[in-house]
This record gives C-alpha cells, sequence and structure tokens, in this order.
C-alpha cells in the first residue's frame, strides 16, 4: 500500500493554471508549468512564473528539479538546480531557466510543462564548532580525487587519462 500523501496547501497565483500534478502513481516530482509564453535564444535564461504558490507543512521543503526530456531534447536547464522552497515561502513559485543549446531558440507556450516539484523533509541541524573533526575514510579528497573524468582541451583528468573513451576503459 502506498504512503499517507503530505496534504499541502496550495494557493492560484492565476486563476487558470492547471495544478501540479504528479503523471504517474510513482513520480516523485508533481509537473510545473509556466504561465506566460517565452523564447529563449541560445544562452538566454529567463524566470517564469508557474502560477502558483504553497504552504508547506514545517520539516518540509520542495524542490524545483529540472524535466530530463527538455534538457535531452532542447537543452533547457535549470540554472539553479534544483531551486529550494522553503517551507515559509508564500510567493510564487518561479523557475531559472537558461537555454544552453548553442544553435536553436526555445519557445514556451503559456502552461508548457517547464519543471517538476519534489517535496521533501528536510532535517533542522544544529552546529557544533570543533577544532579538529573525526577521521573518516575519504578525509578531505574531494571534487575528483577518485579519478574517471572527462579531459577537457587537452587537459587531463585527475586519473592521468586523456579521454572518456581511455578513461572508461581504464576502470
Ligand atoms: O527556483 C526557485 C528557488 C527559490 N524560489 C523561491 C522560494 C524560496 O523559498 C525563495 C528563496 O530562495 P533561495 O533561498 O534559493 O534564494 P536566495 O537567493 O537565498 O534568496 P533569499 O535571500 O530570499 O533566501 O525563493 C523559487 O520560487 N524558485
Ligand atoms: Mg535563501
Amino acid at each position: 500500500m502506498s504512503p499517507q500523501p503530505v496534504e499541502v496547501l496550495i494557493r492560484r497565483v492565476d486563476p487558470e493554471v492547471p495544478l501540479p500534478g504528479y503523471a504517474h502513481p510513482g513520480d516523485a516530482g508533481a509537473d510545473l508549468v509556466t504561465t506566460q509564453a517565452a523564447e529563449l535564444a541560445p544562452g538566454e535564461r529567463t524566470v517564469l512564473p508557474t502560477g502558483v504558490s504553497i504552504a508547506l507543512p514545517e520539516g518540509y521543503a520542495a524542490f524545483v528539479h529540472p524535466r530530463s526530456g527538455l534538457a535531452a531534447r532542447c537543452g533547457i536547464a535549470m540554472v539553479n538546480a534544483p531551486g529550494t522552497i522553503d517551507a515559509g515561502y508564500r510567493g510564487e513559485i518561479k523557475v531559472i531557466v537558461v537555454n544552453l543549446d548553442p544553435r536553436e531558440s526555445v519557445r514556451f507556450e503559456r502552461f508548457d510543462r517547464i519543471a517538476q516539484l519534489v517535496v521533501q523533509q528536510v532535517e533542522k541541524v544544529r552546529f557544533h564548532e570543533v577544532a579538529e573533526l573525526p577521521g573518516s575514510a575519504r578525509a578531505e579528497g574531494g571534487f575528483g580525487s577518485t579519478g574517471g573524468h572527462a579531459a577537457v582541451d587537452g587537459i587531463k583528468g585527475g586519473n592521468g587519462y586523456a579521454s572518456v573513451g581511455s578513461d572508461r576503459e581504464g576502470r
């Protein structure tokens, strides 16, 4: 049996906007639409309104994620992905999109689905300052310390392989 859904209050800022919805029962994200048509030239970005505002319960946050179809087909990304919607935010949810296609413009029509909203429980932490942190296997290694990345314009990746292909073989 699927768990009980979390009840979230929603207000239409645009009276005609369809409410966010899950396309399938097991989906993590509810699709958000733009209420504003827009055309983005290659490299251009804009802030699109979704026509809705929400009141999340305390202890929750919503994250605005990109849609993979738009990314794969048109090169549309979200500049700040995932966008964070705080429980206390009552303004309209907006989506900051950028056209990463080097050649083609992308046009959005009113009510096109542009992003998806994932609601999650989030922990609040209390920070305790210390002079030394406990040790760990990773320690301070990061930013590619384990290798396996592609080379960029002849600059070798962290594992010393020169191309994506040799990277794969080297694993
Ligand atoms: O993609 C996004 C990201 C944020 N927001 C809204 C909800 C969020 O609660 C608020 C603030 O977002 P964030 O904390 O990411 O922005 P900030 O630049 O830190 O602004 P602030 O100083 O208002 O926190 O803006 C959106 O509508 N869409
Ligand atoms: Mg903030």
